[in-house]
């Protein structure tokens, strides 16, 4: 029933307010991860394609930028009060072509409705500086400027949240915006422009030019007009876009990967630690950049622990996430399922003790989707692979510890550094955690996902290049920051010279 929310057999680029077919005539299917069913055609535009959507963003950005800050936050006033309105049907198909269960599609979808009207309001802020000048009857401030047309590139595992991280901020400042979705999940961005399309968007201040990272994103990495690149996705990836980027002097902003620890004291609510490491290791499959994929226990509770997670584990139901009582979604594609086998063949090399999952279900009713088994790994040591290298998975390998110092240690003895978390009622250990844990976020008696809109999403080390997602910070990624000296004094002054 819920396919019939799915329109189109084929989708088409949307450039200069326009859906229009790519030059290529070529496609490729988008098969739902939870029963292999086609969705979807997805065209696989080219360098040309790019190139008309970054012309007509071009023109589309000089008006765009003129329009007061506040008109333009109405706009997306309209996207946020559009989206939810249509929050279920979105779901849905998110669901459908992502495969995360619909409960977190629905948590998805909200943070993009939360965006839209945070970003809104950002439309009356926008705030800049005023400051003293060195000089009599001088005013001296400091504003934010659009910077141009900007390129985002996003990725299948949160194909709208990411999206609206991204866009909003950058069309609320006055830019506009060429978007390259991930090509196993475009209908959310079909679904996203059809949104702005309806509440008003000028004509090519969006453009959305779907294919593949090779042929479209790279064209959108080279092109001379696009003055940002803001990317989430593989290290891989990112560290190549940087290169090229860097080669140009363009700006790029990268969010990557996590190999992020949830940390249990010798002192923590176990029940709730159990809940925090079952959420964040095995919702969305343990496909999030946040996703806790190692647990760094007191060797006081370790066994405690490993009882209370085997036991809740066993309720964990995997399935079609469309099922409200499905709790494991399926993996995206073959590929990932592939690479999350070979790591459990890695961490049994390696050593480690299997105590659950570590196989693939392709029986019954999960023959025909990529179905994963939550894993636990227990007795991994630190410098294991397993407990080093990012699965996508959801594979949790517990890493035991003897103290506080040590466990601080583990954690930030890791490539990445997004997310961390740690269970412990004292308060001492709490503040000091927070000081010391080397991520950009960090919790507190609680798992390594669920961030809010309103603060900045990002990480350290090898997770990303030093800019932010999300919150305030989202704008310094898609807004040049311009000084203006305004002298009322009327004759020529001149600062910098010693005036004594
Ligand atoms: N830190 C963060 O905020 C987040 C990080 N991630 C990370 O993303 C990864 C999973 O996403 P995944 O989609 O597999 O990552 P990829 O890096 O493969 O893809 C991300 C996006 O980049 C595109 N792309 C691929 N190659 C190129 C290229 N050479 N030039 C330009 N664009 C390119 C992809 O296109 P196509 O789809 O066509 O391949 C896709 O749109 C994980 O490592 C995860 O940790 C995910 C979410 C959040
Ligand atoms: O879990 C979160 O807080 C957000 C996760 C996310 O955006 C991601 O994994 O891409």
């Amino acid at each position: 029933m819920t396919k019939t929310l799915i329109q189109e057999e084929k989708l088409m680029n949307f450039i200069n307010g326009n859906w229009v077919n790519s030059s290529t005539n070529q496609f490729k299917e988008v098969k739902n991860p939870a029963n292999l069913e086609t969705l979807v055609r997805v065209p696989l535009s080219s360098e040309a394609d790019v190139d008309e959507a970054v012309q007509t963003a071009k023109k589309a950005q000089k008006e765009w930028a003129l329009v007061p800050a506040p008109q333009r936050a109405e706009v997306l006033y309209r996207v946020g009060l559009l989206m939810k309105e249509r929050k279920e049907d979105l779901s849905q198909i998110l669901t459908m072509e992502n495969g995360k269960v619909i409960e977190e599609a629905r948590g998805e979808v909200q943070e993009g409705i939360d965006m839209a009207f945070y970003m809104a309001g950002e439309g009356r802020r926008l705030f800049g500086q005023t400051t003293p000048s060195e000089l009599k009857d001088k005013f001296a401030m400091s504003v934010r400027s659009p910077i141009g047309v900007v390129g985002i590139i996003t990725p299948w595992n949160f194909p709208i949240a990411i999206a609206t991280w991204k866009s909003f901020p950058a069309i609320v400042a006055g830019n506009a915006v060429v978007w390259k979705p991930a090509t196993e999940t475009p209908l959310m961005a079909y679904e996203l422009a059809k949104i702005f399309e309806e509440a008003g968007l000028p004509k090519g201040v969006l453009n959305v030019v779907f294919g593949s990272g090779s042929g479209v994103g790279d064209a959108m990495v080279h092109h001379k007009d696009i003055r940002v690149i803001s990317f989430t996705g593989s290290n891989d990836v990112g560290r190549d876009i940087a290169a090229k980027c860097g080669q140009q002097l363009k700006k790029v902003s990268l969010e990557m990967g996590g190999k992020n620890a949830v940390i249990v004291m010798d002192d923590a609510d176990l029940s709730l630690a159990t809940e925090g490491i079952l959420w964040s290791a095995f919702g969305t499959s343990g496909q999030r950049c946040t996703a806790c994929s190692r647990v760094i226990v007191h060797e006081d509770v370790k066994e405690r622990l490993e009882e209370r997670l085997l036991a809740e584990m066993e309720k964990l139901t995997i399935g079609n996430g469309l099922d409200e009582n499905i709790k494991v979604g399926p993996i995206i594609n073959e590929g990932g399922l592939e690479k999350i086998k070979e790591y459990i063949k890695i961490g049994q090399d390696e050593g480690a003790k299997l105590l659950a999952g570590g196989y693939s279900l392709d029986q019954g009713e999960y023959r025909n989707g990529n179905y994963f088994a939550p894993t636990l790994f227990t007795d991994a040591t630190p410098d294991m692979r397993i407990a080093q290298e990012e699965i996508f998975g959801p594979v949790v390998s517990l890493i035991p510890v003897k103290s506080f110092e040590e466990a601080i240690e583990v954690n930030n003895g890791v490539e990445y550094g997004l997310s961390s978390s740690v269970f412990t009622r004292d308060v001492n250990r709490v503040f000091a955690a927070q000081r010391d844990l080397d991520t950009g976020i960090v919790y507190v008696n609680a798992g390594t996902t669920g961030a809010e809109i309103h603060l900045p999403f990002g990480g350290t080390k090898g997770t990303g290049n030093g800019h932010r997602d999300s919150g305030v910070a989202a704008l310094d990624v898609f807004t040049e920051w311009k000084a203006v000296y305004v002298d009322y004094s009327g004759k020529l002054q001149r600062a910098q010279i010693d005036v004594d």
